[in-house]
């Protein structure tokens, strides 16, 4: 005897949403939002026969899970990734009473506004990136839906303030101890928010929990503050991220450690404190790090 799971859906949906409210001031023109998505929804449910009998009555279509979403994007008024994929996940849940989980994942390509004469123009963007935002949000029959959002490519340089001393040193350590170094990474960070989810906040709590991690990856902006290890400064941006919103439970960053080599400039005469420096994107270091809230005791 065999054992089946199956869950299937349609990815990489791309959906780029113009929405469109009445001018600001008199004389302008409407004012314009755009925000630009790759959607992929998954279900999981009663219809492992399409699996063991080649029965589709239970199927929906993948082509339809792809329609949906453009339907949803259409007649739900979200103002972030987060709303949009929990309208979608509720849409499946409610109109199929076989479907018992649905898992949507988005990824957010940014856009700003344009500033032309030193005013924000009404329906003119330009691209940002790599920085991408992205969300997932799993709802099932019997539990209560989840989300995690968070940001991924987002390429930081800390310039000086960061050093990596005191490691172990055996017959293959050839790294010599650094109290001033580059600090270059890419952050992967991802939040999990508790019961109940802040719907219709995301949008804010996100720029409130990325600004914060960029405060302690950065210090204070006279002086910033000093680095000993990628460890050290990933589990302090973690901790943050939960003082700033409560409703947070978890993170957990992903950083790799893009390491930039001083150039060795001494044989030119000349000195080099961290000023010239050759980048390797390969090997680089990879530090992970989740910081759970701890429960109350009871
Ligand atoms: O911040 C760092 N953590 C490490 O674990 C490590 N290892 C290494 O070679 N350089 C660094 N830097």
């Amino acid at each position: 005897m065999a054992e089946v799971n199956g869950r299937y859906g349609k990815t990489k949906v791309r959906v780029v949403r113009v929405r469109k409210t009445p001018p600001k001031s008199a004389g302008a023109g409407p004012w314009h939002e755009l925000m630009e998505v790759e959607v992929e929804t998954l279900l999981e449910g009663s219809f492992l026969e399409a699996y063991t009998h080649g029965d589709n009555g239970r199927i929906v279509p993948t082509d339809t899970v792809k329609n949906t979403t453009y339907v949803i994007a259409k007649k739900s008024n979200f103002d972030s990734i987060e709303d949009f994929g929990l309208a979608l996940m509720r849409h499946f849940l409610s109109r199929h009473s076989h479907i018992d989980r649905v898992t949507v994942t988005l990824t957010e390509k940014l856009w700003n506004r344009l500033t032309v004469s030193g005013k924000p123009h009404e329906h003119v963007f330009s691209a940002t990136g790599p920085e991408k935002r992205v969300a997932t949000c799993v709802g099932s029959r019997s539990g209560p839906y989840s989300v995690t959002s968070g940001i991924e490519d987002l390429k930081l340089m800390k310039t000086t303030q960061s050093g990596f001393e005191g490691y172990i040193v055996d017959e293959y350590t050839t790294l010599p101890p650094a109290k001033d170094r580059i600090f270059c990474t890419k952050v992967d960070a991802k939040w999990t928010y508790g019961a109940p989810l802040p719907e219709g906040q995301f949008h804010l709590l996100h720029d409130k929990i990325r600004d914060s991690m960029m405060e302690v990856f950065a210090g204070p902006p006279e002086g910033g503050e000093y680095s000993p290890s990628v460890q050290e400064t990933m589990y302090k941006m973690g901790l943050r991220a939960m003082e700033v919103c409560p409703s947070v439970q978890s993170v957990k960053l992903v950083l790799p450690n893009i390491h930039h080599f001083p150039f060795d400039i001494g044989r030119f005469g000349l000195t080099n404190q961290q000023e010239i420096l050759y980048p390797t994107d390969d090997p680089s270091g990879l530090i992970e790090c989740e910081v759970t809230r701890a429960r109350a005791r009871l």
